[in-house]
């Protein structure tokens, strides 16, 4: 296996890809987003000056106990338990507008990249024309989902970071002068530098994890669409050795993955411990050089807890940066998965916005009572085109001129894979011409054109919907409904649109003839033009015209002598 591009890394290109899924995240001023960022810096401030506080505590309770002051030890008390409530009341603040934040920032992410992916026919060239970008689905569904939550968990400990780094530098620097800031900064360097060394290799191994998640998935989604062939096949014993193939192959990249992060472990857990130590040789060095000499030990070891905290804290600021590698890379992995996947929609988004208008390509079921927005009696005008499956090259059709217009309908025959549905594609805007020009010269939907698919599409809803929305809950029609059903049902869509132009892709292959008869003889009565792809010789008198594949690029159109005269009068 190998990540196609460039592997992923802890590099520019994650800056680039993270900064743009931010400006995502982030759209405008005053967004929700923002204002709850802004909600969460505040939180995290407050929080911040009680952490304070109640750090020093102890360092006055030595004061209090030394002195045997039991006044003040009550008030000091008092003041220990406000401090509490208050510090874990915000403590709750802050993690709950983090879970509100990861939902928002999942919300916006997804609508994000359902707006491309739904764009245009975007998803059918992402699914059918590109490979380089495996499993969009799970990218848009769980890496999404699992980015928000990894970039929540963090947040708070990162926007707060610029300010505590500042106010505990200040701090101990009063208290032990240069020393101690410039030893925990090379501290915190060398940190950082050792763990992106062993950050990097991690964030490729999660990126190539997540796709063979996504491979092991769609094998159980396969099995699951396919259930009843499968079963007829009995495929039970191959498929179960084939996912077991592919989970082991996704268990063994777990494994290898968990290897990395031992590194990185040992790492974290090293700055960790060293850190500890390292705060009280930052306090113990102004003590020894005698700074201190004149203070009583009781005065003494009230500073020195007093410093303890500030370094301890300070130190631990940084503790907390390099703990959170673990997190920086899950981010990274996914920020890189979502970032491949934003850029393929948005130049696949660009490319079908050249060659398409969106006008034409969208229709709104609720007002097509109006005006027709494309006048005129030609649906289709192609000029020389030559067409080719665009992943091997295999010619198809070479220099075909066609014009498809009102009352001339054409009828698409030839061997398979002669490239029957491949012209339909191209009619249809999925594929582009090698070569030549196709223009579509009307709209898709009940004023214009309506396809029926070799396979007919429902999807969730009512029975009502998947007539009047055609392509909008029920779950399971594919399971309910027999093929046969399925194309009757797609006959009553197209009657219930009454388009102008039906192009139907062996829309009639699991009806009887007389059905197919009386269907046909309905499309025509309603005044349709018809474009479509059968094998029965029975379906030419309803057509003018006959266009032969041959394969390799040739071709013959004839006109057809047989066409039906509907006898005057009949209705439908
Ligand atoms: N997405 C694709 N990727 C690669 N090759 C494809 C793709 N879709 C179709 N083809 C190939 O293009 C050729 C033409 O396919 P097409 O579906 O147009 O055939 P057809 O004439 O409609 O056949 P049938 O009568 O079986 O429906 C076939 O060889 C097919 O394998």
């Amino acid at each position: 296996f190998e990540v196609p591009g460039p592997r992923p890394q802890l590099d520019l290109l994650f800056l680039r890809r993270f900064l743009r899924i931010q400006a995502v995240l982030f759209p405008k001023w005053p967004s929700p987003n923002v204002l709850m960022f802004l909600t969460l810096l505040c939180v995290a401030l407050l929080e911040q000056l009680v952490i304070y506080q109640v750090g020093v505590i102890p360092s006055q309770y030595y004061e209090v106990l030394g002195n045997k002051d039991f006044s003040g030890f009550k008030t000091l008390t008092a003041i220990a338990l406000t401090l509490i409530v208050v510090n874990s009341t915000l403590k709750s603040f802050d993690q709950f507008i983090c879970n509100r934040m990861y939902v928002s920032w999942r919300k916006s992410l997804t609508e994000y990249l359902h707006s491309c992916y739904f764009q245009g026919q975007v998803y059918y060239s992402l699914h059918v024309l590109r490979e380089d970008i495996d499993n969009p689905d799970q990218r848009i569904s769980q890496d999404v989902e699992r980015f928000c939550r990894q970039l929540s968990s963090m947040a708070s400990k990162l926007i707060i970071s610029p300010f505590t780094l500042a106010y505990y530098t200040y701090q101990c620097f009063h208290s032990t002068g240069w020393l101690g800031p410039v030893s925990i900064f090379g501290y915190f360097v060398i940190g950082t530098v050792v763990n992106k060394v062993l950050m990097s290799p991690i964030v490729s191994k999660l990126v190539q994890q997540e796709k063979l998640e996504g491979d092991f998935r769609f094998k159980h989604m396969q099995i699951r669409v396919n259930a009843e062939p499968a079963a007829f096949y009995r495929a039970g014993r191959v498929e179960h050795m084939r996912t077991d193939r592919r989970l082991q192959s996704l268990l063994q990249s777990q494994r290898e993955l968990i290897g990395k992060e031992l590194w990185l472990y040992i790492g974290i857990n090293t700055f960790d411990y060293l850190g500890s130590i390292l705060s009280y040789v930052v306090i113990a060095i102004p003590i020894f050089s005698g700074m201190y000499g004149d203070l009583s030990p009781t005065e003494l070891s009230a500073l020195v807890s007093k410093n303890a905290f500030v370094s301890i804290y300070l130190i631990s600021c940084f503790s907390q940066l390099i703990d959170l590698s673990t997190t920086v890379t899950d981010v990274a992995g996914y920020t890189h998965r979502i970032g491949e996947l934003q850029e393929t929609l948005l130049s696949l988004g660009r490319k079908k916005k050249a060659n398409y208008s969106e006008a034409k390509d969208s229709w709104d079921l609720d007002n097509h009572a109006g005006e027709d927005p494309m006048p005129g009696n030609t649906a289709f005008l192609l000029e020389r085109v030559t067409l080719s499956v665009p992943s091997s090259g295999k010619l198809l059709i070479k220099d075909l001129s066609l014009r498809i217009s009102q009352g001339s309908s054409v009828m698409i025959v030839g061997n398979t894979g002669t490239g029957k549905t491949s012209l339909l594609r191209v009619l249809g805007g999925l594929w582009e011409s090698t070569q030549g020009s196709v223009e579509m010269l009307t709209c898709f939907g009940p004023h214009g054109v309506v396809f029926l698919p070799q396979r007919p599409f429902f999807t969730d809803g009512s029975l009502r919907d998947q007539v009047s929305q055609g392509p909008a809950a029920r779950a399971g029609w594919y399971d309910v409904l027999s093929p046969g059903e399925m194309q009757r049902l797609s006959f009553a869509r197209l009657f219930y649109l009454q388009p102008r132009y039906a192009v139907l892709d062996e829309a009639t292959s699991a009806l009887t003839e007389e059905v197919e008869h009386e269907l046909y003889r309905v499309c025509l009565q309603l005044g349709m033009t018809l474009v479509s792809v059968g094998h029965r010789a029975s379906l030419e008198k309803f057509h003018s015209w006959i266009l032969k594949l041959h394969g390799e690029g040739r071709w013959e159109l004839t006109r057809c002598e047989k066409m039906k005269q509907l006898p005057a009068g009949e209705e439908c």
